[in-house]
């Protein structure tokens, strides 16, 4: 059983992105010292990528080896791959398009105007085949332990792209799934799933604004994942949340960074 969910505050979303980016640098350049190389699941939505843009223009972010850096998505939106809804388009706009990281290991999930056309199920596939590619013998299994997770957050619970109710939520064979429908537009897109999710060794569950405090009070007080997918986005060694005040508003008493 992971450790129980850890939460800290911060003052505002801007204040969020700058010290998640920081948290980032000090992670990557850690595990790269122990182990040589590091691995990120990055996500869509706009906090996940004002971290990223914090990221570039953070001085620290020349502390970290980008050439020994694996980089994954959480999910994407199966939209062509010049579409600006792409997450993997906005994180190279960005961030990635401005540093030397090396190709080869930036793992992006196929748009619909690539190699498997507009199959998501195909690219969904693919994609597991991916990760089954870059899983070690000692991650057991078909899923990388990916050293960390950026996870985003909706108000009615999503998390990557599984929604409430939806098949996604209930599917344990598969890594990584196509999602139909989605309420949240583009609508078809590619997504881990819980199993996946919960391979990371941390997960960090990055989220701001008033419209997510009831679905992080609600999760972080044990609601059921497939009525609120974010309860199940666990890390094998932590689970941590990084909120602004706002979204933060409904848990009680949770010191905030700064204390103000
Ligand atoms: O591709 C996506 O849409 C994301 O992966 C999604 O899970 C996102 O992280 C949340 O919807 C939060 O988005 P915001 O940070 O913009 O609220």
């Amino acid at each position: 059983m992971s450790p129980a969910p850890e939460a800290v505050v911060y003052a505002s979303p801007d204040l969020l992105a700058a010290a998640c980016a920081a948290r980032l640098v000090t992670k990557i350049v850690d595990t790269q010292a122990a182990k040589g190389s590091a691995s990120v699941v990055l996500t869509g939505g706009g906090t996940g990528i004002a971290i990223l843009e914090q990221l570039r223009t953070s001085p620290a972010r020349d502390a970290i080896d980008w050439s020994r850096l694996d980089l994954y998505w959480g999910d994407e939106r199966f939209v062509p791959a010049d579409d600006p809804e792409r997450n993997e388009k906005q994180a190279r706009e960005a961030l990635l398009d401005h540093v030397p990281v090396d190709p080869a290991r930036v793992h992006a999930m196929a748009a619909s105007d690539g190699e498997f056309g507009d199959d998501p199920d195909a690219a969904a596939a693919a994609y597991a085949e991916v990760l089954a590619a870059n899983a070690a013998p000692e991650d057991h299994g078909d899923v990388p332990t990916f050293d960390v997770m950026l996870l985003g957050l909706g108000g009615e619970g999503h998390t990557a792209s599984i929604f409430p109710e939806s098949p996604a939520a209930y599917e344990n064979e598969r890594s990584v799934v196509a999602v139909r429908n989605c309420p949240k537009p583009p609508p078809t897109r590619v997504s881990l799933t819980f199993r996946a999710i919960r391979s990371a060794a941390e997960v960090w569950l990055v989220t701001t604004g008033e419209a997510k405090a009831d679905a992080v009070a609600l999760a972080m007080s044990g609601a059921g994942e497939v009525q609120l997918p974010v309860a199940g986005a666990r890390g094998r060694r932590r689970t941590l949340w990084l909120l602004d005040t706002t979204a933060a508003s409904k848990l009680g008493d949770v010191p905030v960074s700064p204390r103000v």
